[in-house]
């Protein structure tokens, strides 16, 4: 039971431990709402045996103040319960949930992250939560109880006078019928409406990202066109949600209402005939009148359990994801990273790298060269376990770095990307990512030998300057710097340096290079870089051409093979004298 409601609603072993309590919790506030109407019984049957001649005595109306009291009590007691224990669950396994998701998030590989887009993630993360949350809060537990509920009535009502009983049942099931019988359509209106609205955060996010590229190519117009009708798109698909869903959910409370009618004219008819007596009709009578109200809502409250189905198997497709995993505690033989026949894809059918063998030694620079798209950035990152290799073997100081943790595995690498990733914080705080636990003057140093000292001391607040989401007060070259200090400060003892100067003008990049040849020494170094004055200097060049590594060795070695190093270097050289005004 346990285990089915888990996998059913996406919750953990508590939650759905809570869910239980909640809706017995929420049978039992039901059952004490008929209380009232049992009390009114009572008085009816003392107030109508003097008058039918069945008993001379009179109702003793202090008993019943009393009654009343002790009923009011009972009420205030079992609806706290309920409501305590449905909502502070409910909110503490959404809480719960919401931590699992990210946490999971965190283990994933890079190449999940590839496959799903950002504004999906957001929307599983934050609205698919509160989809749930709702539905845990104000359905699931109410329509759970409600049924228990209503079952244990059910057999009251059928022992009392199963005709009666029956005038007042039929509708129940009638009506839960209409409502199961259009999940179908309800789902697949709910499934559009929620592309709708995911394509149209999609385009506000893109918006937002490119909006300076849409105003210099003049492109205002367009993109507002096109967002415009995206909004009209989620609009429309949310209406024809919600009227699918009010058409059945209304139709059966209609249903529903028929019950009355129908205890009336059957009551009735029994009473003429004389097959039941004026006190049980008048019980049918009020029963009926209390028992369908919580089931009106609970109708509703079924078409908010289908549409959380979408959600929760988001959310279990996302469980589901495999993780990397690896040992934590593992012994290196030095730092050498050694390629042995790597192969890898993106999601395409396209390999990016197709037999890839190189080492990148300890103590030696090992550059990565090639044209763009071959796969340069690629290989760098599966070296730091980005992504796993679809076959073929990356080691680390002889190691498949397959076996060891992911995270446990970054600690030996300092990398610095293309594309910086900076937080809205200080820039000292932005810097001390590369070491938690490193000191103000710490920091201070790395950013001296980054050449960060220049730009900050022109900030308003020095380091403790805020800049920005990722670092949006700040020039490419001036990122590019923070990222390197970065670098600097974590001292691992393999450094990937992909593009690591690209930003940065021939003054700061040859001083950045002087710190960087301080940083590097005896260390496992592998740089991409598309200049190729900048990988002269290095140990060895590998050449990465088409998925296959078509030349490596020296630098000098492979400038005298006829090979694509040198005509990329001849290129360069070339390049070097054009001008714009020619
Ligand atoms: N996350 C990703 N998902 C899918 N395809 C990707 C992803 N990253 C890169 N690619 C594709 O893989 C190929 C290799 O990309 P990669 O960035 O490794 O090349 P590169 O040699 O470093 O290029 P450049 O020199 O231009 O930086 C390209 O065709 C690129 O479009």
């Amino acid at each position: 039971m346990l285990k089915l409601l888990q996998k059913k609603f996406a919750l953990s072993e508590s939650g759905a431990k809570d869910l239980i309590k909640g809706s017995l919790y929420s049978a039992l506030a039901d059952l004490t709402m008929m209380l009232p109407v049992g009390l009114f019984i009572m008085l009816l049957d003392e107030l109508l045996q003097p008058l039918l001649g069945t008993s001379a005595s009179t109702p003793n109306l202090m008993k019943y103040v009393l009654l009343v009291f002790v009923v009011f009590i009972v009420l205030y007691c079992c609806q706290s319960l309920q409501y305590s224990s449905v909502f502070i669950s409910t909110y503490t396994e959404s809480a719960t949930r919401r931590i699992n998701l990210a946490e999971k998030l965190r283990q994933l590989p890079l190449s999940f992250f590839g496959k799903r887009d950002l504004s999906d993630l957001t929307n599983t993360i934050m609205g698919d939560c509160a989809t749930l949350e709702h539905a845990f809060s104000h359905a699931v537990p109410q329509l759970f109880g409600a049924m228990l509920s209503t079952l244990v009535i059910t057999i009251g009502l059928l022992y009392t006078d199963w005709r009666m009983g029956l005038a007042v049942l039929w509708v129940i099931p009638a009506a839960f019928l209409m409502i199961i019988g259009s999940k179908y359509l309800q789902n697949r209106a709910e499934l559009k409406h929620y592309q709708a609205k995911r394509i149209c955060a999609d385009g506000i996010q893109e918006c937002l990202e490119t909006i300076q590229d849409i105003k210099a190519c003049s492109m205002k117009e367009r993109y507002i066109e096109g967002l415009d009708k995206k909004l009209d798109a989620a609009e429309q698909a949310h209406i024809h949600s919600e009227l699918t869903l009010g058409a059945f959910v209304t139709s059966a409370q209609a249903v529903l209402r028929l019950g009355l009618a129908s205890v009336i004219l059957a009551g009735s008819e029994f009473l003429i005939a004389g097959k039941t007596d004026l006190l049980t009709y008048l019980i049918f009578l009020i029963t009926a009148s209390r028992l369908y109200d919580p089931l009106s809502g609970t109708l509703s409250n079924v078409a908010e359990i289908f549409m959380a189905e979408i959600p929760v198997t988001r959310m279990q497709e996302m469980k589901a994801q495999p993780v990397q995993h690896g040992e934590k505690n593992y012994r290196l033989n030095g730092y050498n990273i050694e390629f042995d026949h790597v192969a890898f894809s993106y999601n395409t059918a396209e390999p990016v790298l197709k037999d890839v063998s190189f080492v990148a030694k300890q103590g030696e620079v090992t550059a990565l060269v090639g044209p763009s798209g071959d796969g340069k950035s690629t290989a760098a990152k599966l070296a730091a376990r980005f992504w796993d290799a679809d076959s073929g073997k990356i080691t680390l100081g002889g190691q498949d770095i397959t076996a060891i943790d992911p995270e446990a595995l970054l600690k030996n690498y300092a990398i610095v990307f293309q594309d910086v990733t900076l937080f809205n914080d200080t820039v000292m705080e932005n810097i001390r990512l590369g070491k938690r636990e490193a000191t103000d003057e710490e920091v201070r140093e790395a950013a001296r030998m980054a050449m960060c000292d220049e730009f900050v001391s022109r900030m308003p607040m020095g380091y403790d300057t805020v800049i920005g989401e990722n670092g949006s007060v700040l020039s490419g070259g001036e990122r590019q710097r923070i990222s390197i200090a970065r670098a600097i400060l974590k001292n691992a003892p393999i450094i990937l340096l992909d593009e690591a100067t690209a930003s940065l003008d021939v003054e700061n990049e040859t001083k950045i290079q002087t710190a960087l040849t301080e940083l590097i020494k005896n260390k496992t170094v592998l740089i991409i870089a598309h200049r190729m004055r900048t990988v002269a200097n290095a140990d060895k060049i590998v050449v990465l051409s088409d998925g296959y590594v078509s030349q490596q060795g020296k630098p000098d070695d492979l400038l005298k093979q006829d090979g694509l190093y040198r005509h990329m270097v001849k290129i360069q050289t070339q390049n070097m004298d054009w001008s714009l005004y020619k």
